[in-house]
């Protein structure tokens, strides 16, 4: 029988540091002949579009969690790429930031091509040191996906320690320990993690899953339910914003919305700007940055996306068509 190819996947709550860290993993070279596939909860892909440029297939599944609405989009993915021609010798698969991942676990030891053909190596949560406890805290719905994620994995990350005061990654190591005492918890070292240690490692093991929840296998009609009071508000904007502006409407929006924004993240076009700028917000913290220049023939368009509770949709793109210079696009 041929050898399974081991798969990994990548999870963490929203905003935690999973492109970075599958960013990190891409630019080791561990991942040739590796497919990649990244799950956003919003119908326009932002996390493929920061993935750095590699040979490895970069697959996306967009608009819903591969934990529940687009499951079966995971399963006929990996089927269709078991079936091609091309050599694959790992699959990763980064989530969504609001996925639960018993039924994607769930998924591989039931579903019979998946489990025949593919073997879990580990289930990998990115854990934001700067942003853990809140999301422990968060009471709103009956289950808790920050600590379902950390529950499940056999390995932690804890991502943003340079942010974190002193001490905070041994408290950090606590609560996970509490949630989940069986997991390696690891920390990079000034943002960069030994890479080594998160893919290939065989780290995956049924038992602990079924400790979690013993209805793993036998529940196949196990729906995790998803809040779904937490949308997501996508923005795509074919004129050039003014640069400025928006971002001073941006940090009004975040501090006015912390609370209830979960996450921000987009790719703008600016005027006058020949570079893509890149934005990420995680509640109140906000953080920019310019990317790769605009190709030649590449159209400029911004495309943000806003993911919280009680958001109103009208209003944010509104202001944002209300921050658009029309003949922008043409200053380069
Ligand atoms: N300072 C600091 N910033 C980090 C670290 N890890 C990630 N970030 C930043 O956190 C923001 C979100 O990181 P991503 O890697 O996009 O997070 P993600 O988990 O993929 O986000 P979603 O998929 O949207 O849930 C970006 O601005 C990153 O640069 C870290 O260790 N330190």
């Amino acid at each position: 029988m041929s050898q399974k190819i081991p798969v990994t996947i990548l999870t963490g709550f929203l905003g935690s540091g999973k492109t970075t860290l599958l960013n990190q993993l891409l630019e080791s070279g561990l991942m040739a002949d590796s497919a990649v596939i990244v799950n956003e909860f919003g119908a326009i892909s932002i996390d493929a579009e920061l993935v750095v440029g590699v040979d490895e297939e970069i697959l996306q599944i967009n608009n819903g969690c591969i934990c529940c609405t687009v499951r079966t989009d995971l399963v006929t993915t990996i089927t269709n790429l078991l079936s091609g021609t091309k050599p694959i010798r790992r699959i990763l698969i980064e989530t969504t930031g609001l996925a639960d991942p018993a039924p994607i676990i769930q998924s591989f030891i039931v579903d019979e091509v998946l489990s025949t053909k593919t073997m879990l190596d580990a289930v990998v949560t990115v854990v934001d040191a700067t942003h853990i406890d809140r999301w422990l805290a968060d009471q709103s719905t009956g289950e808790n996906i920050a600590a379902e994620q950390i529950a499940f994995a056999d390995i932690v990350v804890v991502s943003k320690l340079d942010l974190a005061e002193e001490g905070r990654l041994a408290k950090c190591e606590a609560t996970i320990r509490a949630i989940n005492p069986m997991a390696r918890v690891l920390a990079p070292i000034e943002g960069r993690l030994n890479v080594a240690s998160i893919v290939d490692v065989k780290a995956f093991d049924l038992k602990n899953c079924l400790a979690i929840e013993p209805l793993l296998l036998s529940d196949l009609e196990h729906e995790h339910e998803h809040d779904t009071s937490v949308i997501s508000v996508e923005v795509r904007e074919e004129r050039s914003l003014d640069g400025p502006g928006f971002f001073k409407w941006l940090n009004a929006f975040v501090q006015q919305n912390g609370d209830r924004l979960l996450r921000c993240k987009g790719i703008l076009s600016l005027t006058g700007e020949a570079r893509r700028w890149v934005f990420h917000g995680v509640h109140m913290t906000l953080e920019g940055r310019p990317g790769r220049p605009w190709a030649g023939s590449e159209p400029r368009i911004s495309a943000i996306v806003f993911i919280g509770r009680g958001l109103d949709a009208v209003q944010i793109r509104n202001d944002i068509a209300g921050l658009t210079q029309p003949d922008a696009s043409l200053v380069a």
